[in-house]
Order: structure tokens, then C-alpha cells, then sequence
């Protein structure tokens, strides 16, 4: 038996450990820069040339049909004659006042074809717009069902072109927001200004990289505007947002088993909120003055199970989950992906996907894994409630009315996130002596952050 163990509850001593004054308080603002995500993503991602043609005809009546005129417009490239010759086969922009279209050039002043008389060969699927959606603005159950995206419009916005506060008509009960990709045509102005409760975001596109586009997505609650624009074209796509599968062949479907990790690049808009707000608790010599650990729960599902490896799994972290490993990353800290197991009478740490299948256990399940697996103990039931008022934990000495033979704890985890169900596994087949036990339930990843003292927060946390 290692030194950690229950029969040194035996022998009195303590190890104390002393995570600094107001700990709840610092943890809980950390988890709020984390858990409050703002309503929108966005992102810019550079595209192929070919990518950026935009096909787009005259508007006939409806049902004339006939043989058609296109052209073709070169986005990358498009001079102000290509895109007025644009202008002059599009409509004067609309915008919708309770479930009727109205036209009032004093709130909006643009222009505007529908998708029947327009094509791009953009792809918002493949150039990981939908993944942005699902990862970094859908949370919790949202974030795990199919959604699609409708191409609603095409807008152009000119000299002195804008459109003032309101909120985009709910199409259906199922639509929960907007897309607008803003295309690589030169402007000036035109910012989209997104407001929600008191904050408001300004998102700027007049100064995107060539052959780029940039987007944003939000929440069919969040108030917008797009401010005037000063010079040039500004050319939107819209598209409208809804839960469910599709009946029509032409909306963009993710589903969430159909992942495109390694085109997906952006972060949600908290990542830097974030970042700063772990920083400001690393140079507070009072936060974790031994060092300490930090748990997140994860915040995503990942198709894991076929392939449980955590290494694996670290390169592909989505939304605020990449958020925590990226910002832990950029200030020197140590982040892992750990399976956190609950047993019996202790919740154990796992640096590795331990196999319990079939296994035969003559000793407690936490002795296995720490035996087995490397595994460390950290609490001894799942409601922790082993912080004293003055915020001390003692780590040895676990007993208590009901459980005399406690294991002691190897170290102590301040969970900033809770562990979700998401990414648990069940093992069920778990052989206790010989009775079959159901005292292992479930094996749950979440990352572990270690914390290195004042001074080398970088470094291990001291051990107690
Ligand atoms: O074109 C834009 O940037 C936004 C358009 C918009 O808000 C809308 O079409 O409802
Ligand atoms: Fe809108």
C-alpha cells in the first residue's frame, strides 16, 4: 500500500493544504470568464480564388423561365463597374416589420437578390463556418444536435448603404439566428454593430486579408445595425439558422458526427477575456500559494469512444475547451486531458483511459487505479466538501461519523467548471471479489490545469 493510503488515517499526522484567502471567489470568476459565452462567433478564413466566384443573372417574373443570361463576378478582383452592373439587376432591400416586408429606405438603404437568381461556390460546410456554429456560439445540448443554415439573401451595400437596429424575423420556431458572411469586395465603413443586454461588439470587415471571408453568427436576440458605408461595395450573404434536418436540398446540414477538425481554426469571441482573467490570478501571489490544480469539466462531446486516446483528443478541443487549453498554453501552464473516475468511496484521476473491462479487483477500485493506472485520489465523494471555512483542506486525515477508513487524498482539484456526462464511459463489467460491482460508474475526461507557486507558476505545484 503507497503512503497515501486509508491506514494512515491511523496515525493522526495532517497535510495541509492552503490554496490562499477568498479561493471560491477567484475560482468563480474564472469559471464565469469561461461558462458566460457572448451570443455570436466569428472568424476569417482565407479561400481559394475559385471559391470567391459569384454567379448571378437578372431577376425575370416569376415563371417566365427561358433561357437566361448569367454573369460571372471574380470576388477577389471585382472593380466598381463589375459590381454596380451588380447593383443594377438587384432590388431595393427590404426588411421585415411584423411578418410583413417593408421598404423604408430612412431604416434601410440597400440592395438585395434572392437566392434563385444568384450561385457562389463558396462552401460554408467545408470552409468550417458550421463547425465555428456548433463549437464556439451553441452550448451545452445545443451544441450536440443537427442544424442547418437557409441562404436567405444577397445584399450590397454601397456608398452611404446601411441598415439600422433591429432584430432579424424569426422564420419558424425552430430558426435560432443569423449567419452573415461578409464577402472579399473592397469598402469602407459598414461595421455590423451587435448588441445584447448592456454589451455591444463591433465587427469590423473593411479591413479583411484578400481572398478572405469573415463572418458572424448570432442568436435570433441579439439587436444589429450595419453602419453606413463610406466608399466601395460592401457584399453580404445571409443565411438563417435552424435546428432540425432540412427538407431542402439546398440548406447547408451539420450534423454532429461529421467533424472537420483540421479546418477549423477560430476560437469563440471569450477566448481572450479568458486568458486575461487566468493571467490576473497568476500574478496575484495570494491565488494558490503552494500552486494548485484547476478542473474543467468539458464543455463538448467528441466522437471519443471509437478511439480513447487523450493525446488524441488534446490536438482536436473545440470552442471552450481549446479556449482553456490554448490560454493555459500561452502563460507556461501544464494542461491535460485526465479521466476522472468515480468509485465507492473515492473519485480518482487517471492520466490514461483505463480498461476496466472484465477486471478482477481483490482491493478497492481506488487502489487499482492507483496501482494500475497512475491514478491519484482527490476527493472522496463527488459533493467535495472537504474545504474548511478558512479555505484549508486536510488532505490526510479523511474519516468521518459514517466512514472511518477513508482514503486519503493525493492531491486537491478546485473544479472552476463542473464534469459533464459528456464523454463519460460506463463500466459496467467491473469484478469486485467476487460479487459483480457496480462501484465504478463512470469514467469522465475533463483537463486538469497544474499550477505552479508565485514565481513559477510554470512549474509543478508544491506537495503537501
Ligand atoms: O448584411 C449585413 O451585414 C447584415 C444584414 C442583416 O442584418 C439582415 O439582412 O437582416
Ligand atoms: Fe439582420
Amino acid at each position: 500500500m503507497s503512503s497515501n493510503s486509508s491506514s494512515d488515517n491511523e496515525d493522526g499526522g495532517e497535510r495541509i493544504y492552503r490554496p490562499g484567502p477568498n479561493i471560491k471567489e477567484k475560482v468563480e470568476s474564472l469559471k464565469a470568464a469561461i461558462a458566460d459565452r457572448p451570443p455570436f462567433c466569428t472568424g476569417t478564413v482565407p479561400l481559394a480564388a475559385s471559391d470567391l466566384l459569384l454567379f448571378y443573372r437578372k431577376p425575370i417574373d416569376e415563371g417566365a423561365g427561358g433561357d437566361t443570361v448569367a454573369r460571372c463576378l471574380d470576388l477577389t478582383k471585382a472593380t466598381d463597374v463589375e459590381m454596380q452592373r451588380l447593383v443594377d439587376v438587384c432590388g431595393v432591400a427590404t426588411f421585415g416589420v411584423n411578418h410583413e416586408e417593408v421598404l423604408d429606405p430612412s431604416y434601410r438603404s440597400a440592395w438585395k437578390l434572392d437566392p434563385i437568381n444568384f450561385a457562389t461556390k463558396l462552401n460554408i460546410l467545408h470552409a468550417g463556418l458550421m463547425d465555428s456554429i456548433r463549437y464556439n456560439l451553441l452550448s451545452g445540448d445545443q451544441g450536440k444536435q443537427t442544424f442547418f443554415a437557409e441562404l436567405y439573401k444577397l445584399n450590397v451595400y454601397g456608398k452611404g448603404s446601411f441598415f439600422k437596429p433591429h432584430k432579424d424575423t424569426p422564420r419558424g420556431d425552430k430558426m435560432f439566428g443569423s449567419l452573415v458572411v461578409v464577402l472579399p469586395t473592397a469598402h469602407e465603413g459598414g461595421t455590423l454593430i451587435l448588441r445584447h443586454g448592456d454589451a455591444e461588439w463591433k465587427f469590423e470587415s473593411d479591413a479583411v486579408p484578400p481572398s478572405s471571408i469573415t463572418y458572424a453568427a448570432f442568436y435570433g436576440d441579439v439587436e444589429h445595425e450595419v453602419a453606413e458605408v463610406k466608399s466601395g461595395f460592401r457584399l453580404t450573404l445571409t443565411y438563417n439558422l435552424y435546428f432540425g434536418e432540412s427538407l431542402d436540398s439546398q440548406s447547408i446540414v451539420s450534423t454532429p458526427t461529421a467533424h472537420k477538425a483540421a479546418l477549423f481554426t477560430s476560437l469563440p469571441p471569450h477566448a481572450e477575456t479568458f486568458q486575461s482573467k487566468l493571467a490576473e490570478l497568476l500574478a496575484d501571489n495570494t491565488f494558490l500559494p503552494m500552486g494548485g490544480r484547476l478542473g474543467f469539466g468539458l464543455f463538448h462531446e467528441y466522437p471519443f469512444a471509437s478511439d480513447p486516446s487523450l493525446e488524441r483528443l488534446t490536438e482536436v478541443l473545440k470552442g471552450s475547451d481549446a479556449v482553456i487549453m490554448q490560454a493555459c498554453r500561452a502563460l507556461g501552464l501544464t494542461c491535460v486531458l485526465n479521466v476522472c473516475y468515480k468509485a465507492y468511496d473515492a473519485v480518482v484521476l487517471c492520466d490514461s483511459v483505463p480498461n476496466l473491462d472484465g477486471e478482477y479487483m481483490e482491493s478497492d477500485v481506488w487502489e487499482f487505479l492507483k496501482e494500475e493506472f497512475r491514478g491519484v485520489v482527490l476527493a472522496n465523494s463527488e459533493s467535495d466538501n472537504s474545504m474548511k471555512e478558512n479555505g484549508e483542506i486536510d488532505l490526510k486525515n479523511r474519516s468521518d461519523r459514517y466512514h472511518y477508513d477513508r482514503p486519503s487524498l493525493d492531491i486537491y482539484v478546485h473544479w472552476v467548471t463542473k464534469q459533464t456526462s459528456h464523454n463519460a464511459f460506463e463500466s459496467h463489467s467491473v469484478t469486485y471479489g467476487n460479487e459483480p460491482s457496480m462501484s465504478v460508474d463512470y469514467g469522465r475526461v475533463c483537463l486538469i490545469v497544474s499550477v505552479g507557486p508565485p514565481g513559477s507558476r510554470g512549474a509543478k505545484p508544491v506537495d503537501v
